[in-house]
């Protein structure tokens, strides 16, 4: 957020207004419990959570989230103060996400394939459902705010089906009394309030299947048609996941209506999904999983134009933002509809200061660059090259816009362009000619920062995937040296925190400029779709670690280091045979010590990148920040755990390459194969004493 918008104080009736609305459970005389209040949740929330995540996304609330998470709220029907409610609803300082909140499929923001997708999956599972099967689970992912649960209650209005949805319980300060109702067994032990959160969303996962919903005044009872909508994830299930796939499991087994679970992506690399709903636990138990993508731009316009429009006739006072601005505004919520509603709410109020500095601000450029009728193209032009424009959209309440590296790889690889006109064409000099390139459409140095990961990091995938993009040898020599420059720049540990980001920019930078076949915007079709891998250098770096360790501990006697061990000693070892070493010893000489040209090697197998991936091996996670920098030590601690547990052999722990002929990955040389390899390469068998 700008510097303006930081340092403004909002005058208290302007805090009342934005905050009253959302805070009343709290500020109102209501008196709500901060107890705990498990029948809440098991009383079926349908329709509450629309008001839940109202001011999460304006501008400067995002701390609120949590607050507005545990808020528990009531449609007009299930509060006592439903009058003032709707008094305060129709109100102008009710929030525009709930005021123009989508009522029915047509409304809402989201791809139509994917309410398809979700309608079918829903029919199947409540109306056309066997009998005798078990409770079926729906997984939605996909980025916060792109109309995930306003596509599930609109679903569920269309279909008449009832939801039931969970919602973390405010406080867990329960009481003995509170755990032995819930859990049925007298427990003289301490409850801890993970147990009984676990214990609360068991509860209600087991009540909410077995009895309807309360009927509160003016719903229909026509049909028990139900689902569970779970979006708020008790925390206790991400400390332990596997408590979460029992609960599952049993559900799957018992259960007769669909179970759905929104997740929303997190682009920090520890997914929340991959963490509770893992692989192995989606196949076991049959969940389907449905990602939604960020709001299109155009879909958003049309929201943002239908609100724009409404209020117009309802309160003239507002300000209307011209069409360039809500472009402005789309681009910088990055595909969140509930962002870019609450920031068109936020720059429409008339006293809000930091929309006038943004539109004066705006304004004087405009005129600075006698920008007047042709507005709306330039600036649309203006936004894809000049970062300060960038820097527009965040004053208008722009999200921190995250890419997962897939995309971000892409963005680099494919490198958009925009063809220059003969005006804005730079006059190179005829020697530099060959280096004219069309605009890039794309900010380098901002695509790896919205990737969330290190500069080195990105580098390796970068060097892992450029290749396969290039048509023309010298071009791929020219991104080499490139890559190699920006290694080298990553070198120095002391200095690499600061040189990173140079290094990033020379690597993405040089892979652009140096691919002739994408200088031009008109030449850059064609390519088609080709798979993204993973760096290689994870496992070969995993495997030189491990030959470290074991070069140490197998030739301890000689008091090397590891490096010198490998590149020196051994291969030094490997043109004598020396009978007196064992069995192990001799397998590493053969694995390490020797290079044999007459075999080959196969390409290792590349693992593909798909498109949600956070790219940092598990192993690597803690070390993100500086993968490079990972301490051999750790990795070595890590291994050798493993494999004193695995093979002792005399005392010493054995890397992969010492353990018994069956046990030797494949990529070392077999017992028999270095056997036929000593005897194609005719060595001599000599006397040698270590000693
Ligand atoms: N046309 C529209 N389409 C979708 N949502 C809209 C539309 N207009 C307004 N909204 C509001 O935008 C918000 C979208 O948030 P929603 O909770 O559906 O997103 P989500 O994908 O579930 O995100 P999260 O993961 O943060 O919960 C809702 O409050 C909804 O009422």
């Amino acid at each position: 957020m700008s510097g303006s918008a930081a340092g403004r104080q909002l005058s208290p009736a302007e805090a009342k207004g934005w905050l009253a609305g959302s805070f009343d459970d709290f500020f109102g005389s209501e008196g709500i419990s901060s107890g705990v209040v498990p029948e809440n949740s098991l009383q079926g929330n349908s329709g509450r959570n629309q008001r839940k995540k109202d001011l999460s996304a304006a501008p400067g609330c995002g701390t609120n989230r949590v607050l507005s998470r545990k808020r528990a709220k009531a449609s007009s029907v299930d509060r006592p103060c439903s009058k003032s409610r709707q008094n305060w609803s129709q109100s102008q300082d009710e929030p525009w996400v709930d005021k123009y909140k989508p009522e029915t499929q047509n409304d809402l923001a989201v791809q139509k394939k994917k309410i398809e997708e979700v309608e079918t999956w829903l029919r199947m599972h409540i109306f056309q459902r066997h009998p005798k099967q078990g409770g079926s689970v729906l997984l939605l992912t996909g980025p916060a705010g792109c109309g995930k649960t306003a596509t599930i209650q609109i679903l569920a209005k269309d279909l008449g089906v009832q939801v039931q949805e969970w919602t973390n319980p405010i406080s867990l300060d329960f009481t003995k009394e509170d755990v032995r109702n819930i859990s049925g067994h007298d427990s003289n032990s301490h409850a801890f309030p993970s147990q009984a959160q676990t214990a609360l969303f068991q509860d209600f996962l087991l009540r909410a299947n077995k009895y309807n919903k309360l009927q509160m005044l003016g719903e229909s009872s026509q049909n028990d048609k139900k689902l569970i909508l779970i979006e708020d994830m008790p925390n206790q299930f991400y400390r332990d996941p596997s408590s979460l796939h029992e609960i599952l499991r049993r559900f799957v087994r018992t259960s007769r209506c669909p179970l759905i679970f929104i997740i929303s992506d997190n682009f920090s690399g520890d997914s929340n999904q991959r963490l509770l709903f893992p692989k192995e636990v989606l196949e076991e138990l049959c969940i389907s999983v449905i990602s939604f993508k960020p709001v299109a731009p155009t879909n958003m316009m049309k929201v943002l134009n239908r609100i724009v429009a409404a209020e117009a006739n309802i309160n003239r006072e507002n300000y209307a933002p011209d069409r360039a601005s809500l472009e402005l505004l789309c681009k910088g919520c990055s595909g969140d509809i509930r962002s870019a509603i609450n920031s068109l709410q936020f720059f429409s109020m008339k006293e809000c200061s930091l929309e006038k500095d943004f539109w004066s601000r705006k304004k004087r450029s405009s005129t600075l660059k006698g920008e007047t009728a042709a507005a709306v193209c330039n600036i649309r032009k203006k936004s894809k090259s000049d970062i300060s424009e960038d820097q527009a959209i965040q004053a208008i309440g722009g999200k921190d816009a995250s890419i997962f590296l897939f995309h971000a790889l892409g963005k680099i690889i494919y490198c958009k362009r925009e063809p220059l006109s003969e005006s804005e064409f730079p006059q190179l000099p005829s020697h530099l000619l060959e280096h004219h390139r069309d605009t890039l459409l794309i900010h380098p140095e901002d695509i790896v920062e919205k990737s969330h990961m290190s500069g080195s990091m990105f580098n390796l995938y970068l060097h892992q995937n450029y290749v396969e993009f290039f048509t023309d040898i010298d071009d791929i020599v020219r991104a080499s040296e490139y890559l190699s420059a920006a290694d080298v720049l990553c070198g120095n540990w002391s200095s690499r925190l600061v040189m990173e980001e140079y290094s990033t920019s020379v690597s993405t930078r040089g892979v652009i400029h140096s691919n002739k076949s994408r200088a031009f915007a008109h030449c850059q079709g064609g390519m088609g779709f080709r798979p993204l891998h993973k760096p290689q250098w994870f496992f070969i770096n995993s495997k030189y670690q491990e030959n470290c360790a074991a070069a140490k501990s197998l030739f301890s006697s000689f008091c090397l280091s590891p490096e010198c061990l490998q590149t020196e000693l051994l291969p030094y070892l490997a043109k004598l045979a020396n009978p007196m070493r064992n069995e192990a010893q001799i397998a590493f000489i053969q694995d390490v010590g020797r290079l044999p040209l007459k075999r080959h090697f196969g390409r290792l197998k590349l693992e593909t990148l798909t498109d949600k991936d956070p790219g940092v091996p598990d192993l690597l996670a803690g070390y993100e920040e500086d993968p490079i920098d990972m301490h051999a030590a750790d990795v070595a601690v890590q291994m050798e755990e493993n494999r004193t547990n695995e093979n002792d052999c005399d005392g010493l722990p054995l890397s992969s390459s010492q353990r018994s002929g069956s046990e030797l990955p494949c990529s070392q040389p077999q017992p028999v194969a270095a056997q036929v390899a000593m005897e194609e390469d005719e060595l001599n068998i000599e006397e040698y004493d270590s000693d």
